[in-house]
């Protein structure tokens, strides 16, 4: 499906499935279109995680570092919600904060809600007991969430035996039927194999087999594919949607990709020094995006061109210091529909095109009007009239 609005199609061979799910990378002259998530279960209404207004502060002897400056959403059950945004944006410390994984130092406000319970209100004992059990959580490099000096096996077992009252053996038994699913061969013999002994894909997936072993409803997956081969990534990414739909839970993606997300998540929400900026169904926001930022991404997407051939550019410039930012919207010295007001007051988030869809930018109607919202960061193209 291409939206009649957009004509951009996305050609994504190293990190995208197809649509049906098989994991065989596309052709150099395939063309994969971001609509396709006919391949993810559809969500369902119930709501199983809700962050509301997060704020995350660091002191330093240079100021306050505001990582995160008033992150909303929520997450149904099964639902795949992509999380996209440059390094430094704030997607980590966001996720880390409902993981209870910040350092000491950390300034946190806001409230995180587990099927409607205010998380940061629970006993230190009670907040232990929901993450890992309740939200698991997969990092970009295993090595540092897998023990070197213990096998697959004691290290999965121990994640079960840290929630659950059982036998060892079961424990065992859970960690093989777990390494299974995620694909590694001959489980029984691998649990007792030591992480170095794994190649990068197959540390991923044992991961992937730790994050899911307690059949979370929520798995924070924080670039979970960033650091592998590009061959590798697809297959761990369809891996990770296909053990999610097992376990029925729901993803958090992160990702600085957008290409990630096309066609492997339902929404998304876009984020820019602290704060999202744009969020909505994902084939919205990739054919019409309401934020320059977001129409500026599409331009990293490796191999992205327009219908016409012509390339586009990746956003020029670098994102702000988030400590004593100026005033106006964070994009504004980068974004090509700058204007006064720009520079003044900061945009907030506002329904565009429906409900569903909103975008923190005074001029998104500048971007409604183009037949192809990503014209503004064409190769060729000048800063628009100021
Ligand atoms: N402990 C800390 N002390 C001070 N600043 C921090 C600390 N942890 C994170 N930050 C800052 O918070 C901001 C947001 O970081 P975060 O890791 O969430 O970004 P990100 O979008 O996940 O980027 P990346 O993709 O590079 O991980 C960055 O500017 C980072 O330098």
């Amino acid at each position: 499906m291409t939206s009649p609005t957009n004509p951009v199609q996305h050609s994504l061979p190293s990190v995208t499935s197809r649509p049906g799910g098989t994991s065989a990378p596309l052709g150099a002259d395939e063309t994969y279109v971001a609509s396709s998530i006919s391949h993810l279960e559809p969500p369902s209404e119930e709501e199983v995680l809700r962050v509301e207004d997060l704020t995350v502060g660091f002191p330093t002897d240079d100021g306050l570092v505001k990582a995160v400056r008033g992150v909303s959403y929520a997450v149904h059950e099964r639902e795949v919600l992509g999380i996209v945004g440059e390094s430094g944006s704030g997607k980590s410390v966001s996720s880390m904060a409902i993981m209870g994984l910040l350092p000491k130092n950390a300034r946190i406000t806001g409230k995180i809600f587990y099927r409607g319970d205010d998380v940061l209100q629970m006993s230190a004992r009670a907040q232990r007991s929901l993450r890992g059990r309740k939200i698991g959580m997969i990092f970009q490099d295993p090595m540092t969430a897998l023990n070197p000096v213990y096998t697959i096996g004691d290290q999965l077992a121990e994640a079960v035996l840290s929630h659950e009252i059982m036998p060892r053996k079961k424990a065992l038994a859970r960690a093989e039927e777990m390494l299974a699913l995620v694909g590694i061969p001959q489980p029984r013999r691998r649990l007792d194999s030591y992480p170095h002994e794994f190649s990068g894909g197959m540390r991923q997936r044992a991961m992937i087999a730790m994050a899911v072993i307690n059949y979370p409803d929520v798995i924070i997956a924080d670039e979970p594919t960033t650091a592998l081969d590009v061959t590798v990534q697809a297959q761990i990414l369809e891996k990770l949607l296909e053990v999610k739909d097992e376990v029925s839970s729901a993803i958090i993606l992160i990702t600085h990709d957008l290409g990630v997300v096309a066609g492997n998540v339902h929404r998304v929400l876009v984020m820019y020094a602290g704060k999202p900026v744009e969020i909505g169904e994902v084939d919205e926001v990739f054919y019409r995006p309401r934020m320059p930022y977001t129409a500026g991404l599409l331009g990293s997407i490796p191999a992205l061109e327009t219908a016409t051939g012509e390339r586009l550019r990746p956003i020029q410039g670098t994102p702000p210091s988030l400590i004593n930012m100026p005033p106006g919207c964070p994009f504004s010295p980068r974004c090509p529909l700058t204007t006064a007001v720009c520079r003044q007051d900061e945009p907030e988030l506002v329904a565009t095109d429906g409900m569903a869809h909103l975008a923190a930018c005074h001029h998104w109607n500048r971007l409604a009007e183009q037949d192809d919202p990503t014209t503004f960061f064409r190769a060729e193209s000048e800063v628009q009239d100021r």
